[in-house]
């Protein structure tokens, strides 16, 4: 037997919700065999858990990569990337290694966090990661920075405009997360393929235990992928994964509430 395979470039957050750990939980609940490059490495301090974030050299990055792209890959995701030079990185070896099906989570901030990460690397994804996507998928925070909308995106209609403009700019999929700072009573989400727009709605949760959230719909679109599905079936039903998720979301300590990675195969898919 064999698996398909999937590789994610992006942060490792000690504290297991998000990054590379949310990554290759989701890739093993989908059947996918995960690997990694790591790009930096999240700690927090025990006393208020503030986050500390490490930068892993680039050379370092270049070796993981190429380790792992001379295996071979089905598809790829993209999360915490750190540094310029780690962006312009991941570029040159997504062209070199004509890897199709890359799916870019433009991960700025963490959540809670509202300032962003480097504003350079927000330009540099814009100009040299999304030309190589497949698939992005930024919230309406990381939305209104690549778009450069004139103010934050708060409706559908700024959806609708902003996810035009990031298409324009060469994602081929776009997937813009309303989660629940939407004005709407669902947890809305916008697919936009260039031609239609098509809303994937699911009840809003109230809950803050969604560490994680983001990392683990793309993680499951990059699954899918690997696994043959079309970009549009690889979204809808990763919408399932992540809604269950939160819906599933538990408290680690005082600080953060992680998502159940496994929860939709473990509660949900035979119901
Ligand atoms: N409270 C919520 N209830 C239901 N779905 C949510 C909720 N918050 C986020 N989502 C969904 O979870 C996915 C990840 O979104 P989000 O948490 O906004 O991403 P990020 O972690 O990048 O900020 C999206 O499909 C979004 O609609
Ligand atoms: C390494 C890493 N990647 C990504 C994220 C973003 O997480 P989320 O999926 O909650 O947006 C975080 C947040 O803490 C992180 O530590």
């Amino acid at each position: 037997m064999t698996l398909n395979k999937a590789l994610t470039l992006a942060g490792s957050d000690t504290s297991g919700g998000a990054g590379i750990q949310a990554d290759l939980k989701t890739f093993q609940e989908h059947g996918v065999y995960g690997m990694n490059a790591l790009t930096s490495i999240v700690t927090m301090e025990p006393n208020g858990w503030n986050h500390n974030v490490t930068t892993i050299d680039v050379d370092v990055v270049e070796k993981q990569l190429e380790t792992v792209l001379s295996v071979g890959i089905d598809a790829m995701k993209s999360g915490m990337l750190g540094t310029v030079d780690i962006i312009e990185l991941g570029a040159k070896k997504i062209t070199e290694h004509q890897i199709d099906k890359y799916v870019l989570d433009p991960v700025m901030v963490c959540k809670g966090e509202d300032e962003l990460l480097l504003p350079e690397n927000t330009d540099a994804m814009r100009e040299v990661l999304l030309p190589v996507s497949l698939v992005t998928t930024p919230n309406l925070f990381e939305a209104w920075q690549l778009a450069q909308t004139s103010g934050p995106i708060k409706t559908i209609d700024d959806m609708k405009e902003a996810a035009t403009k990031i298409y324009e700019l060469g994602a081929k999929n776009v997937v813009i997360k309303g989660g629940r700072a939407i004005q709407h009573e669902n947890a809305v989400d916008l697919f936009f393929d260039g031609k239609d727009f098509t809303l994937l709605e699911s009840e809003k949760i109230d809950t803050t235990y969604n560490h994680g959230a983001g990392c683990t719909f793309a993680a499951a679109i990059t699954a899918n992928l690997a696994n043959g599905q079309s970009v549009k079936d690889a979204v809808t039903n990763a919408k399932k994964i992540v809604s269950a998720a939160i819906k599933h979301g538990w408290r680690l300590n005082e600080y953060v509430g992680p998502v159940m990675h496994g929860a939709y195969h473990k509660f949900e898919a035979n119901n």
